[in-house]
């Protein structure tokens, strides 16, 4: 393909553990013409009116109203994963320009990723490895018991794809399910998975054994849990976060996990992310923490990507974009 026939895009990090791999970039560059953010800063005044497209990866570029003032042919902003908290939706769509995420392909990873938090702190996999790996461990199979998590009952927060797809899981271990959504589930879903909806929260929140959280982060959901919503938790529950860490109140969760008001936290997401080294939740020992995996595996990167390149196509087109997000 000519030069002059790309469709503009930009992209920011290439390489890297956090960037696009390799592979991901040829793919790209069969559809775009690829301009680095370092690049577009450089020549501001030849590449402003070529971009078309912005290739969002891992919430960078950073899109604020003076970059969107300084692309003024800027179609669509296309991001990887699901979240779009970091983007100012309406701000965006006041300059015209459209937004889409890629929801299928983060979905069944990330429920993967709660189910594996799920059982890792019931059967108490990340202590068990450290014990095993020791070198003062001496016997096996000794005391280093956990919870089955069939029969006990998992809440869930946030019944959208991924909070579904999570029913989905817990329905095979035998589990019991409740769910709190703004929206509840038609009956055929919720006879699917023998989900109870719990229209109040605490009803929720008394009545598990596991909580999960995966709702979007909005202004409602921010600290959605906190002290008294800990507080409404059984002693001997847990508490699993694979949405957003500010969906949390974070020195709350603290106090709780260290006053045995909860039993334990397994947190994909935290605020900020990494959190300081010194911070309490890097301490305790009924916490895991996992760095942001809910979408990392290579099936989903690669789908994400994909996905990422038919919005940004249909965008620069001007035809309805895939997955598009609307304020
Ligand atoms: O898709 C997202 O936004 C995620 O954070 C997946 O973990």
């Amino acid at each position: 393909m000519e030069e002059n026939e790309h469709p503009y895009t930009l992209i920011n990090v290439i390489g890297g553990t956090n960037g696009v791999y390799e592979d991901h970039v040829e793919f790209l560059e069969k559809h775009f013409k690829l301009i680095t953010m370092k690049e577009f800063t450089e020549n501001k005044q030849d590449l402003s009116h070529k971009i078309k497209a912005i290739f969002m990866w891992f919430h960078k570029p950073v899109v604020d109203r003076d970059l969107l003032q300084s692309l003024p042919n800027l179609k669509v902003i296309a991001n990887c994963g699901v979240g779009v908290d970091h983007l100012d939706l309406k701000l965006i769509s006041s300059f015209g320009v459209k937004v889409a995420n890629t929801p299928f392909a983060v979905s069944n990873p990330t429920a993967d990723l709660g189910m594996a938090l799920m059982l890792a702190s019931a059967r108490r996999i990340v202590e068990g490895h450290q014990i095993a790996v020791s070198p003062d461990t001496k016997c096996f199979m000794a005391d280093w018991l956990g919870e089955e998590i069939n029969g006990a009952t998992l809440g869930i927060i946030g019944m959208g794809t991924i909070g579904y797809k999570v029913a989905q899981r817990a329905r095979a271990f035998e589990m019991n399910i409740l769910y709190h959504n703004r929206n509840r589930r038609n009956e055929a879903d919720e006879q699917a998975v023998g989900a109870v909806y719990c229209p109040k929260l605490e009803d929720l929140l008394q009545g598990s054994d596991f909580v999960i959280l995966s709702v979007n982060l909005s202004p409602q959901t921010q600290k959605l849990i906190g002290r008294k919503e800990l507080e409404l938790m059984k002693p001997t529950a847990t508490l699993i976060n694979i949405s957003r860490g500010q969906v949390v109140d974070q020195d709350a969760l603290v106090n709780a996990l260290k006053n045995g008001v909860i039993k334990a936290a397994a947190l994909d997401v935290t605020y900020p992310e990494p959190l300081p080294r010194d911070h309490a939740l890097l301490h305790l020992k009924n916490v895991i923490i996992t760095p942001h995996l809910g979408s990392a595996t290579s099936k989903a990167r690669h789908l994400m990507m994909r996905n990422m390149v038919e919005s940004i196509l249909a965008g620069v087109s001007g035809l309805p974009v895939p997955n598009e997000v609307h304020v």
